[in-house]
């Protein structure tokens, strides 16, 4: 048995506010996880959980996965619990070395009497001919493709009056042209043959995406997506369905907006009914079920892990301001008028 504690280089950026220490230990089957906080005057812990699939062991022996953005973050929490399952998986994104790094880390899950496998496989998916090589070369590596999971996207966080042209474009083709591209790849190359089932990740958009509209748009576009594939390709046995998560912490979710990162994601936590962010290792088992045939009747459907942030607060201030329009006028307005009149403080 190895233990690994790992000091994360974010917790330098709350320097005089949190430091953030998490230590992962793998033993066995299971891997126990705990997440310490530390203040400048106290410490504590914040959560201690269980983490592995709750799933039977085998339920996807010699089936095989494509997960996009598998190497870091909620993809590589899937691909993990995928792994520990027993699926082939591949895992496709754009910068190779983080591929290569993450496969190697993961490969260290599968236990000896273990048919699971991991291949990286460089992809941009917004680019249609890399996205065909990547369906073409798993098929040519593990002859099938039983599951895809649509995780690899992202955004910046940007007014929108101030998003140009490509910026906007940059989000909407890795977000929504990208999870298209996949799917009908997928589905073309085998799927519609063979059947499968797809899980296409989203965000809480549900109320807009103040602050990243072009993700808001591009994921409230993919949600849609993902019922009219489920009714066209119902006939060929292909299931497809969508996970949204809250807000969801890794240390790669973080980085990518740079010194905003701490920020953004300190000022989630009092809009989380769960007053705490959410990790990967809880979005991973949505996925995996909505994969699993525990879902065999599951199609069409989203899923929102988020605690019930998407029911709560928004973190999004709208400053005290009289640029609205005047109500009409009439007895209603009048009447209030008059109740405001009798509440104002005697001079
Ligand atoms: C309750 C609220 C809390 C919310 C919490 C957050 C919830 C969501 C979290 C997550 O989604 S975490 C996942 C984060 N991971 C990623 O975003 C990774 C993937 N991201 C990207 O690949 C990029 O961000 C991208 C924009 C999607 C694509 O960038 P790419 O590198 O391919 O394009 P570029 O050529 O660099 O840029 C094109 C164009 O886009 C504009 N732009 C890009 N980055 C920024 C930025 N940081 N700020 C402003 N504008 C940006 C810009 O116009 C670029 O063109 P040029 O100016 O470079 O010519
Ligand atoms: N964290 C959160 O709070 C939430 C996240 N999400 C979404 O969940 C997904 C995973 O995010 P998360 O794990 O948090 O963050 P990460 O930044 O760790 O993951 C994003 C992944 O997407 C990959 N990716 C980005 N662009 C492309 C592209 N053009 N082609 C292929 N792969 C790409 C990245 O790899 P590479 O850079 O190597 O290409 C990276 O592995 C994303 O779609 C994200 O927007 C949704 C709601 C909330």
């Amino acid at each position: 048995m190895t233990a690994r504690y790992v000091l994360t280089g974010e917790g330098f950026y709350f320097v005089g506010r949190f430091l953030s220490v998490g230590g992962v230990h793998h033993g066995g089957s299971v891997s126990v996880r705990a997440f310490i906080l530390v203040s400048a005057t106290s410490v504590s812990v914040l959560f201690i959980m269980a983490a592995g699939s709750v799933f039977r062991a085998g339920l996807f022996n010699h089936r095989v996965a494509i997960v996009t953005g598998g190497a870091t973050g909620i993809g590589k929490a899937i691909t993990a619990e995928l792994l520990q399952l027993g699926c082939h998986v591949v895992i496709a994104s754009r910068k190779s070395e983080r591929l290569e790094a993450a496969a190697d880390e993961l490969s260290q899950l599968i236990s000896s009497s273990s048919s699971a496998s991991i291949t990286a496989l460089r992809c941009n998916i917004r680019q249609e001919d890399e996205v065909r090589n990547l369906v073409a070369s798993t098929l040519r590596l593990h002859g099938r493709i039983d599951y895809l999971v649509n995780n690899g996207g992202g955004q910046f966080s940007s007014p929108a009056a101030n998003m140009s042209v490509k910026g906007w474009n940059a989000v909407i083709d890795t977000n929504l042209t990208g999870t298209f591209l996949c799917c009908r790849e997928v589905y073309s190359a085998w799927m519609k043959d063979h059947g499968g089932a797809i899980v296409n990740i989203i965000a809480d958009m549900w109320r807009g995406f103040p602050g990243m509209a072009h993700t808001g748009a591009a994921r409230a576009a993919v949600e849609n997506l993902t019922k009219s594939l489920a009714i066209e390709w119902a006939s060929s046995g292909v299931r497809i369905n969508s996970v949204a998560p809250g807000t969801i912490f890794s240390k790669t979710a973080m980085e990518n907006y740079k010194e905003l990162g701490p920020v953004i994601f300190q000022m989630a936590v009092p809009c989380i009914p769960a007053k705490r962010l959410g990790f990967p290792e809880e979005i991973s088992p949505a996925v995996c079920f909505l994969l699993s045939p525990a879902a065999s009747f599951i199609s069409g459907a989203t899923l929102k892990v988020d605690a019930g942030q998407s029911l709560y607060d928004s973190v999004w201030d709208i400053p005290d301001h009289t640029a609205w329009p005047e109500p009409p006028e009439g007895e209603n307005v009048g009447a209030l008028r008059d109740m405001v009149k009798k509440l104002k403080p005697k001079l």
